[in-house]
Formats: structure tokens, C-alpha cells, sequence
């Protein structure tokens, strides 16, 4: 059975936050910012989950393996170490969009994020602990072919984003639309999808449309399992399996997974 445990973090009245007194310093905003991203992913990684930038004032994590225990350390730790504190939705479903849907409306449904009565709301259903080991979620891992050669070594730098960020666009509205699946940019020139049960043939597809779209060429490889980190980790794997065999999509076998993990 495939099912997807997603948490939405929000930083609880940051908005105001940001301009209370007055205008904070940008750089000092953007640190704050990346320390946080920065130990949620360590929080959420030491429990096998992987963690999303997305808007950094939101971000998304896949929490298959994390119960409500854990979140309520997550906003504890982060209430004593920051000045701001942070409301988590969760949200389970086969498909992505939907449980991303139903952590958000938790959240949603207490008060807006820039409430200022509204602060370290938790809210929302963990997948049961008996189901947890027998749960798998999809990861699938995008990489651009040859992005040293094709933009790195030959463009500048903002050049090179344009061509990287294009790519992203137009696969992360593909999945999203056909597939209800959740793409994020994760760094360099790769892309890392909570997909539902995608096929082959549908991986293929959405590569197609990201070349004729954007003319940016990807290739992907595809992780099945019971946490984010055992998925992601089958799928970069399989990513290596695609540059071996010259390949543009290639799922893990899961003795791949349990030998080398
Ligand atoms: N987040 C993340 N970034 C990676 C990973 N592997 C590579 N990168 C990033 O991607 C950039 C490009 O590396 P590659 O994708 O290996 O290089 P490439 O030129 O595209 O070559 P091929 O992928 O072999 O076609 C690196 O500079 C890193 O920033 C990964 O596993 N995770």
C-alpha cells in the first residue's frame, strides 16, 4: 500500500514578525531562514523523513515514521532556540496533493498564518503505527543531463538558474496537475518528487513534456519504500543506474536498497 505522511511547517505571524518594529535586516532574516530549514532537515532526517525549503516561511516535509511525540519535540526545540515558533498540519493520503491538502487545512481552519493569536498549532492524523512498516511512499529523484557541460561550464551563473528553474516549472506543474504529485527543488540541478505509484511510462512522459516545454532534459531514477529516506536513497541508486546505462528512467530493485542502505 502506497501512502504519503506529509507536514506542513509554518512559521507561526512571521510576516509581521519581519517588520516589527520596523524592517529587519534582509541578510539577517535569510539566515534566520536557513537555520531553521537547516534543523528541521536534521530533525526530520535523523527519523529517515526529508524535509522541503519550499517558501522557507512554509516548508513541506514527508513525515512517514514520525508520530504526533515527534512533532510536538520539533515545535519545542524550535520554540527554545528561535524567535519565532511554528504551526505543523499532517496530512495522509495515496496521493500527495491531497494529503499536502489536508495538513494545510488544519493549519487553515485554526486562523491565519499571520494571526497573532494563532501560534504552535498541531493538527492532523500520523499513519498508525501499525501500518507504518508496511506503508511505502515513492520518491523520485531528477537530475538534468550534463548540466557542467551544457550550462555550468559554458553560461553564467544566472544564466545557468534561468535554464534550472524553467525545467523545474514546467516538470513541478506536470506532476502536479497529471499526478497530484509534489515536486521541490533541492539544489544544483536536481528536483526531488512524492509522487503517488507513478509507471514508467508516465515518468517518461513527464520528461518529454519538460523538454518540448522548457528544452531542458532530465533523467530520473525512482525509489519505492517505507520512509523518505530508504525511497530517496533507492532512487539516487537508480539515478546512477540511468548515467551507467545511458538511460532516462530506471526504478530501484529493493535489493539495492537493504544492501546498501
Ligand atoms: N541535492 C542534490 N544535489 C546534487 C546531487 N548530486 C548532484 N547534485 C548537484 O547537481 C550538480 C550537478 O551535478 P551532476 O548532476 O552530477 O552533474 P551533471 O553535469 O548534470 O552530469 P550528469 O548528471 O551525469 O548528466 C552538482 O553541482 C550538485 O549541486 C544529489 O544527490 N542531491
Amino acid at each position: 500500500m502506497t501512502n504519503t505522511q506529509l507536514t506542513l511547517v509554518q512559521i507561526d505571524n512571521y510576516g509581521p514578525w519581519t517588520v516589527t518594529p520596523d524592517p529587519r535586516r534582509e541578510m539577517d532574516l535569510q539566515t534566520l531562514q536557513s537555520r531553521l530549514f537547516a534543523d528541521l532537515a536534521q530533525f526530520v532526517g535523523a527519523r529517515d523523513g526529508y524535509a522541503f525549503f519550499t517558501r522557507f516561511d512554509n516548508m513541506v516535509a514527508v513525515t512517514n515514521g514520525l508520530d504526533r511525540d515527534d512533532h510536538e519535540l520539533l515545535q519545542e526545540s524550535i520554540a527554545n532556540r528561535y524567535p519565532v515558533t511554528l504551526s505543523l498540519g499532517i496530512g495522509v493520503d495515496r496521493s500527495p496533493a491531497v494529503a499536502l491538502e489536508r495538513a494545510t487545512d488544519r493549519i487553515q481552519r485554526v486562523g491565519s498564518a499571520q494571526d497573532g493569536d494563532r501560534r504552535e498549532v498541531l493538527s492532523g492524523e500520523t499513519l498508525p503505527e501499525a501500518d507504518r512498516s508496511d506503508t511505502d511512499l515513492q520518491i523520485a529523484h531528477f537530475d538534468v543531463n550534463d548540466a557542467t557541460g551544457k550550462y555550468t561550464d559554458r553560461l553564467n551563473e544566472f544564466d545557468t538558474f534561468i535554464h534550472i528553474e524553467q525545467g523545474y516549472a514546467s516538470l513541478m506543474r506536470h506532476l502536479r496537475e497529471e499526478h497530484g504529485a509534489l515536486s521541490f527543488f533541492v539544489g544544483g540541478d536536481n528536483i526531488i518528487s512524492v509522487t503517488p505509484d507513478l509507471t514508467e511510462d508516465q515518468y517518461r512522459d513527464a520528461i518529454d513534456h519538460v523538454e518540448a516545454e522548457a528544452d531542458v532534459e532530465l533523467k530520473v531514477g525512482v525509489g519505492t519504500a517505507s520512509n523518505a529516506h530508504e525511497a530517496g536513497f533507492a532512487a539516487k541508486h537508480a539515478l546512477e543506474d540511468c548515467r551507467h546505462r545511458g538511460t532516462t528512467v530506471e526504478f530501484a530493485d529493493a535489493a539495492v536498497e537493504t544492501a546498501d542502505d
